[in-house]
């Protein structure tokens, strides 16, 4: 008797939604994105600290969220969380490229780096440092600006990515309006960055 393996991969959701993408290079794209539960990283300013507890969300077939993604006619798909390299990404990618989707991910690269990605946005946190293998995949770095010491610490990362990573400085939404005009006064001294709003926010689209 032969047996084969039944290899079921869940993961666990939280939210996915299609909608356009708010920040940094492909701002003002149409995405689907899908949100992951689970982060161990504990950022105080965290726009979504529903998503941290990974058991509070269901977990989900991956053929079923690629066939409610693939229902919409965009066709890049924005993983996210909750810290999505907290789980398994491989299977979650590959049927994603099967299906015709570019895969993009929002990382704080504090986990290893699993799955096969079109683009990586890192944003790293002082409260559970980027993996040096992160940093050097990344696509895009995008610092979250909570005050101005923030510039400097941006810089460090700076010089950890790669060559060709694209450097974007966005603000720390409750603290938008202080550090906003930092960040402009910023990019027009140091050219190489540039500004990254949270879009979504000002358009009221999730
Ligand atoms: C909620 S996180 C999820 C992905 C991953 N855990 C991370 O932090 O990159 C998605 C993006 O939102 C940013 N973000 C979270 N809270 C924010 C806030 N209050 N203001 C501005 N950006 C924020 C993060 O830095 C990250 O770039
Ligand atoms: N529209 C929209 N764009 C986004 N870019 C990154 C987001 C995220 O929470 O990862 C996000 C989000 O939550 N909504
Ligand atoms: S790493 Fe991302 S999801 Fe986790 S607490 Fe920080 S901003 Fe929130
Ligand atoms: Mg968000």
């Amino acid at each position: 008797m032969s047996t084969t393996a039944v290899h079921t991969v869940t993961l666990p959701v939280m939210e996915s939604f299609y909608t356009i993408q708010g920040e940094g290079f492909h701002q003002g794209k149409a995405a689907y994105f899908i949100r992951l539960g689970g982060c161990d990283v504990g950022c105080v300013w965290c726009d979504v600290k529903e998503s941290w507890d990974a058991d509070k969300h269901p977990q989900r077939a991956i053929p079923d969220l690629v066939r409610e993604a693939a229902a919409h006619p965009g066709r890049i798909a924005v993983i996210t969380g909750g810290e999505p390299l907290m789980h398994n990404l491989h299977e979650l990618t590959g049927a994603l490229h099967t299906a015709g989707f570019r895969t993009h991910m929002e990382t704080s690269g504090s986990s290893p780096l699993s799955g096969d990605w079109d683009w990586i946005t890192l944003s790293p946190k002082k409260f559970k440092a980027p993996l040096n293998e992160v940093c050097q995949q990344a696509h895009e770095l995008k610092i979250v600006v909570y005050n101005k010491s923030d510039f400097a610490w941006a810089e460090k990362y700076a010089a950890m990515v790669g060559k060709q990573c694209r450097l974007y400085l966005q603000p720390e939404w409750s603290r938008a309006a202080e550090m906003t005009p930092l960040i402009i006064d910023y990019v027009k001294d140091h050219p190489q960055w540039q500004i990254s709003l949270q879009v979504h926010k000002y358009i009221n689209v999730p």
